[in-house]
């Protein structure tokens, strides 16, 4: 099973996935992706969906029009684990993110 990260591990990795970051008040990282349309929107989520099936690591997430609020937390070890910034860093991949 994957461990969490430590704070400094944590901060390292956050730092290479621009738009990410804490969420408050729960061991967990986010993002909230706006794009141009609902259509890029949900095009996004069936990508990063099959991406997540691959993985077995799942986000939490709400889709309103065009913007994909996104919550990636590592449930078993009750924290953020790699696993977490590896989806985060794929999320990045398929929304084209080269900078926040
Ligand atoms: C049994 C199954 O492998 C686990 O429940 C997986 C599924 N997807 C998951 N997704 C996320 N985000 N965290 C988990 O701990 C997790 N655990």
């Amino acid at each position: 099973m994957a461990e969490r990260l430590t704070a400094e591990a944590r901060r390292q990795a956050l730092g290479g996935i621009p738009g990410w970051t804490d969420i408050q008040g729960r061991d967990a990282i986010g993002k909230t992706f706006v794009f141009k349309d609902f259509n890029e929107a949900f095009g996004f989520m069936t990508r990063a969906a099959l991406v997540a099936e691959k993985m077995d690591h799942h986000p939490e997430w709400r889709n309103v029009y065009k913007t994909v609020e996104v919550m990636l937390s590592t449930h078993d070890a009750g924290g953020v684990t790699r696993l977490d910034i590896e989806l985060a860093t794929a999320m990045n991949a398929i929304a084209k993110v080269t900078s926040s």
